[in-house]
């Protein structure tokens, strides 16, 4: 299943508009804060996804019947882009449980890199709904590896995968490899640089969130 936030007029294409415009991008607060936002949006959507309980709740003037979650997911990041579309989801999902991993890309000698995965904090997530956040899917070589690396690890029994603008490559890559996984998309854009950037994308989400890194 693939869900694309800028198929659909909403909000969801002004924070999308701004986090590419060259000349707000550099706002960095803002910068952050529309990944949030859209980190809001993809949790709200996926929770229409979900599974409900009837539950009374005792108001002031009587009882009212509301569906509830049954349960409550797991969300998981990327470090360090995906920092702020995780605190958009936990916004929304205020109950989850959070996991974070750490992925780079390390150079090979040919003009070519692979992905290397560092540090992983998890809770447990067997048999748990998990929600994977990074802002950019390029290659979709680092989700992929990501993902494979946690169902290695735990029994996952839903995986979901958010980002904020993906390559056309990354979305084959990613279906290829996890068939299973809810794509959750806010645009998918045609092309990638050499240096597997994505065109016209948005330049470096990372740096435009937290600086150049050295
Ligand atoms: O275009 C891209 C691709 C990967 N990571 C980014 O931050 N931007």
């Amino acid at each position: 299943m693939i869900t694309i936030l800028n198929k659909t007029h909403s909000l969801a294409n002004q924070f999308l508009a701004e986090l590419r415009h060259i000349d707000i991008q550099n706002d960095r607060m803002r910068f952050r804060r529309n990944l949030e936002r859209l980190g809001e949006i993809f949790a709200f959507e996926i929770s229409k996804k979900m599974n409900y309980v009837e539950q009374e709740v005792v108001t002031p003037l009587g009882v009212a019947t509301v569906p509830l979650l049954e349960e409550q997911p797991v969300l998981a990041t990327i470090l360090r882009a995906g920092l702020p579309m995780h605190q958009g989801l936990m916004n929304y999902f205020d109950k989850a449980d959070s996991a974070y991993i750490s992925a780079f890309r390390k150079p090979k000698k040919s003009n070519d890199f692979e992905i290397k995965t560092e540090y992983f904090s998890t809770p447990d997530m067997a048999d748990r709904i998990v929600i994977v956040s990074d802002p950019m899917l390029a290659t979709g070589q680092s989700m992929v590896v990501v993902c494979k690396e946690l169902m290695a690890r735990f029994e996952i029994k839903e995986l979901h995968i958010a980002c904020v603008i993906a390559s056309t490559e990354g979305v084959s890559h990613v279906r290829a490899n996890l068939p299973k996984a809810c794509l959750w998309l806010g645009a998918v854009d045609e092309e990638l640089t050499s240096k597997a950037y994505i065109v016209p994308g948005l330049g470096d989400a990372g740096d435009l969130c937290f600086g150049e890194k050295l």
